[in-house]
């Protein structure tokens, strides 16, 4: 197969549409072979891509890119769309820092349409791309790429809702693979798995409109009622379809690893010139053994040895703590229920879902982070305990919720938010950046940054029964790191004196970079105090005004610096008449691109000898 190097001749989807179809055949086996290749080494979302080769293959056979628009979906499929449009020579940069983006950015190419990296989102941009197009007069279409994961989240609906009744050109195509990064869940993924097991369709369809065509012509009133008939005849055969009723037409089921079943119906899509939805349904993990057996491990990976498909065994995590921690926790109490928007794996609930949920304690909502704050807020209502468990940025989506109907009648739920500061390779749509801050100013709020196992496993604890309203328990993505003090539990802040006359501030992971700084000042004779906030919102009056005794203080915060914890500090200081120095070392541009936790680090002036430099020059 190597010797035909079809690959690295396509630089466009017009270097795509020149090739047979045995030929894309072989393009496909190829690209396989270099996704499999490269997340091997990057990591990065190895079963997603695997599972759309053909569909983008067939997608650039029928559209002409960049005119016609490609919106994907989450964005964590568009590997192959990447490798087709110019960025082959990049590939192997993947998720680096100044490498290219595991998601689609548009500052990358102008072949990726709009951004993304949240779920849901594809459907209202591309109708929004596609509106915007007839507006200007230009026929070209926009193409949502949705997998049946992200169909479980509330915004496709209301863009289903908005767009259905449209005449924009405009193609939804649901990529089914039984899959979110669990097994899919709820009625829509029942619902497809039902469509997906009827055949015929397309095929069907076809044959009354063929039918139709070959009516003489008679006068309009005939042709209506065949067009009329043609709908009950869909109707009675199908009953409804839920995407016609929205006004879309429905193509499908088609096999996503058919090139030769899959570009005629894009080709039909095409032609049809309003809302369509074209049902697609493919393998997760397609053509590599082990992803194909365990989706879920290598949905999103890191580097791993392609021979036998082996990575390194996983350590401790903050996630797994916690998920240890409220299962220990859940024993005693059968109040507790945890929730989780699609993302039990990575947040730690495995062994409480292996535990609980066979006892009704444990929620997959799907994605659907604002559902799940209001629904832990009705459990809560009603006298049970829910955590919620989700990632920093994926909680932004329950912003209103938190306040509208958790905060203002103070329902006590509990929020683990992980990932919470940088969080590495998946770069600028996934950082943790805002939660302390957006937190920290929603009233009857709570909220904790430990910044070690023992602080996160008294800091639930805490959250869970001492605390009222709603209660936060953030931790970053990733272990503690050394400077783990003994666990002194139930503290709201730890005071780390070494005689100076300037403070350290900071609270979570940062911490670590703090006692490392003040190392390394010690080592220049120069002596720094420092103190560490446990409990970052509403802050404990003693730290400020313990604070307000030091001449210089810095603050240290690894979150955007606007609005955030040092802000909120400063403002109790100056509530107090402090007349010292202060300096937040915050983030003051949150959306970093990928690159290590460490990198980014450096790249914000918060590793330690970049604070230690700062005081110093000082
Ligand atoms: C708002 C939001 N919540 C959670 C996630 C995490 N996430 C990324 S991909 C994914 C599953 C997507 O499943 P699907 O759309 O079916 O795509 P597949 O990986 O199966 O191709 C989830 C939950 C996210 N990206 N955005
Ligand atoms: C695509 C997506 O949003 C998730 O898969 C995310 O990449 C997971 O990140 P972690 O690797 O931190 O769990
Ligand atoms: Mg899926």
């Amino acid at each position: 197969m190597a010797k035909y190097n079809l690959l690295n001749k396509i630089n466009s989807s017009k270097d795509v549409k020149k090739l047979s179809l045995q030929q894309q055949e072989i393009l496909c086996w190829e690209i396989r072979q270099k996704l499999i290749h490269t997340v091997s080494k990057n990591g990065g979302h190895l079963a997603s891509n695997l599972g759309v080769v053909e569909l983008t293959v067939a997608l650039h056979t029928v559209f002409d890119l960049p005119k016609d628009q490609i919106v994907w979906d989450v964005g964590h499929q568009c590997y192959t769309h990447k490798l087709l449009t110019a960025r082959r020579e990049q590939f192997s940069t993947l998720r680096q820092e100044n490498g290219i983006s595991g998601y689609p950015r548009q500052q990358e190419s102008p072949c990726d349409s709009f951004i993304a990296g949240h779920a849901s989102t594809s459907v209202s941009a591309a109708y929004g791309l596609a509106k915007a197009k007839s507006l200007t007069g230009d026929e070209h279409h926009v193409i949502a790429v949705v997998g049946d994961g992200a169909c479980t989240g509330g915004m496709i609906y209301e863009a289903f809702n908005n767009a259905g009744r449209s005449d924009e050109n405009l193609i939804v195509i649901i990529n089914d693979n039984d899959m979110s990064i669990s097994k899919s869940v709820g009625s829509l993924a029942r619902y497809l798995a039902k469509k997906r097991a009827s055949t015929g369709y397309i095929h069907l369809k076809d044959k009354v409109e063929e039918t139709v065509k070959k009516v003489p012509v008679v006068g309009g009133s005939l042709r209506n009622i065949i067009s009329d008939s043609k709908a009950m005849f869909r109707q009675a055969i199908y009953h409804s379809n839920f995407f016609e009723d929205f006004g879309f037409d429905y193509l499908g089921p088609v096999d996503g690893h058919s090139l030769k079943d899959l570009i005629p119906v894009l080709h039909r899509a095409k032609e049809l010139k309003k809302p369509v939805v074209v049902h697609v349904y493919t393998v997760k993990g397609k053509g590599y053994i082990y992803a194909e057996q365990n989706p879920s491990k290598y949905h999103g990976i890191g580097a791993f040895d392609k021979k036998t498909g082996e990575c390194l065994p996983s350590q401790d995590s903050f996630s797994s703590v916690f998920g240890e921690t409220l299962t220990k926790l859940a024993r005693k109490d059968k109040k507790i229920c945890a929730i989780t928007a699609a993302m039990q794996q990575g947040t730690g609930l495995v062994p409480f879902v292996k535990e609980f949920s066979g006892k009704g304690r444990f929620f997959d909502v799907g994605i659907a982070e604002e559902h799940a704050v209001t629904f832990a807020s009705g459990l809560a209502a009603n006298g049970i305990l829910p955590v919620f468990a989700v990632y920093s940025t994926f909680l932004q989506r329950g912003y209103d919720q938190l306040i509208h109907d958790a905060s203002i009648e103070r329902q006590h739920i509990v929020l683990a938010v992980d990932r919470a500061g940088i969080v590495g390779d998946d770069g600028e749509t996934h950082q943790g950046m805002f939660d302390a801050a957006f937190l920290s100013s929603i009233p009857n709020t709570t909220v904790y940054s430990p910044s070690n196992y023992g602080e996160l496993r008294s800091c639930l604890s805490r959250a869970i029964y001492e605390d009222q309203g709603v209660c936060a328990v953030r931790y970053p993505r990733g272990s503690q790191g050394e400077t783990g003090d003994p666990a002194e539990f139930d503290l709201d802040y730890i005071h780390r004196k070494d005689g100076g006359q300037t403070l350290l501030i900071t609270y979570g992971r940062e911490y670590d970079q703090a006692v490392q700084a003040q190392w390394i000042l010690q080592q220049q004779g120069k002596k720094v105090d420092i103190l560490k906030l446990i409990k970052i919102s509403p802050l404990p009056a003693e730290c400020i005004a313990l604070a307000k005794k030091y001449r210089n203080i810095f603050f240290l915060e690894e979150g955007v610096k606007r609005g955030g914890i040092g802000e909120y500090f400063l403002s109790g200081l100056a509530q107090l008449h402090y007349r010292g120095n202060f300096e937040i070392c915050g983030i003051e541009q949150p959306f970093i691109p990928p690159m290590t936790i460490t990198a980014a680090l450096k790249r914000c002036g918060l590793d330690a000898q970049s604070i230690a430099d700062r005081i110093l020059e000082l």
